[in-house]
């Protein structure tokens, strides 16, 4: 018995293929992991000393630690950048931050009736949170995930980000600049993921805007007009489950929902930094090519000193002579 059903899923027109599943310490694992291609793995028992981790569990050990919550005014929590926004600029984003206090958090989780702002708490794991929570962090099977840092020449391990959700939410599509190793410790998520070379297909915000590294479709009201490309994106699916672990490869783009009926869902990821020496050899790999293009919208936008003169000179240079 799975523990979900697909009335859990949020319906989108995407083509969408499966993502491989292996135990933990099948050989085929590493040759995954060592070629940036995503993988669920199951056995690893990274987080299972704690899946005691649920909201009672912690209120009573963060109670009055004050936690980075998301409110949102409906099921999407999009990550913006707070340092790309500038004053004459009109930004509206669609969820923000609310911090609170643990017991705060886990209060109106509970009281939350449909209709209310839905909360989404992401929080930092780092030394200030209590101590019964270091003395649980230093429980995960880090022998592990140490093990599988090394085999593919990671860089350090820069940040954990314990997430609670509400039965329902959303992180809509992006990509991210780290190695992630993302571990359901409570309830069901899914995942929508997408190749480096999809990026055509899902029109990412410009470099300078707030809404970087994420996609400007929306997956259940997609624009054709504007991202006629959409329409031939090819996904990956899978759901992570309690104690699973999901590579999510950088610079792949991910769309997250917590299964609707489901209840709220712990989850940890464990973000590293790349290659510690990454040599570019070629041919050049997708996810290159990403890092190519935000190159020149930075360095064109450093040089006209004006990020919105990025579009213009780029259509210059395109328009009728590369195309
Ligand atoms: O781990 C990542 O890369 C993320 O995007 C996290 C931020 C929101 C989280 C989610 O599960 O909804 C996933
Ligand atoms: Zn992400």
């Amino acid at each position: 018995m799975a523990g979900w059903n697909e009335s859990q899923l949020r319906k989108y027109n995407i083509k969408m293929e499966k993502i491989p599943t292996l135990q933990y310490d099948d050989p085929k694992v590493d040759s995954l992991l060592t070629n940036n291609k995503p993988v669920l793995i199951k056995g690893s028992k990274l987080v299972s000393r704690v899946l005691k981790w649920d909201l009672d569990y912690l209120t009573e050990h963060m109670n009055s630690t004050c936690c980075n919550v998301l409110i949102s005014k409906n099921h999407k929590f999009k990550y913006y950048d707070q340092k790309k926004i500038t004053p004459n600029m009109t930004f509206k984003p669609i969820s923000r931050p609310s911090p609170m206090i643990f017991s705060e958090f886990a209060k109106q989780i509970k009281d939350w009736k449909k209709g209310d702002s839905r909360l989404y708490m992401q929080q930092v794991l780092n030394n200030s949170i209590s101590q019964r929570i270091v003395n649980d962090f230093v429980k995960f099977n880090w022998d592990w995930i140490i093990s599988k840092q090394n085999v593919c020449k990671w860089g350090s391990l820069t940040s954990n980000l314990l997430l609670i959700a509400q039965e329902g939410n959303v992180t809509p599509c992006h990509y991210d600049e780290q190695q992630n190793m993302f571990a359901s410790i409570r309830g069901y998520k899914r995942f929508i993921l997408f190749p480096p070379s999809e990026f055509e297909c899902l029109y990412p915000h410009p470099v300078h805007h707030p809404y970087d590294r994420q996609s400007q479709v929306e997956f259940d009201n997609p624009d054709y007009i504007k991202f006629p490309k959409f329409k031939e994106a090819r996904g990956y699916e899978v759901i992570v489950g309690p104690e699973d672990v999901l590579y999510i490869p950088m610079y792949w783009f991910h769309h997250v929902e917590s299964l609707m009926h489901g209840g709220y869902t712990v989850s940890i990821n464990f973000w590293f930094k790349a290659e510690s020496v990454e040599k570019i050899e070629y041919p050049l790999l997708d996810h290159h090519k990403i890092v190519i293009m935000r190159n020149v919208e930075k360095m064109l936008a450093e040089a006209l000193h004006d990020p919105s003169e990025v579009g213009t000179m780029l259509k210059t240079i395109v328009l009728g002579r590369y195309t």
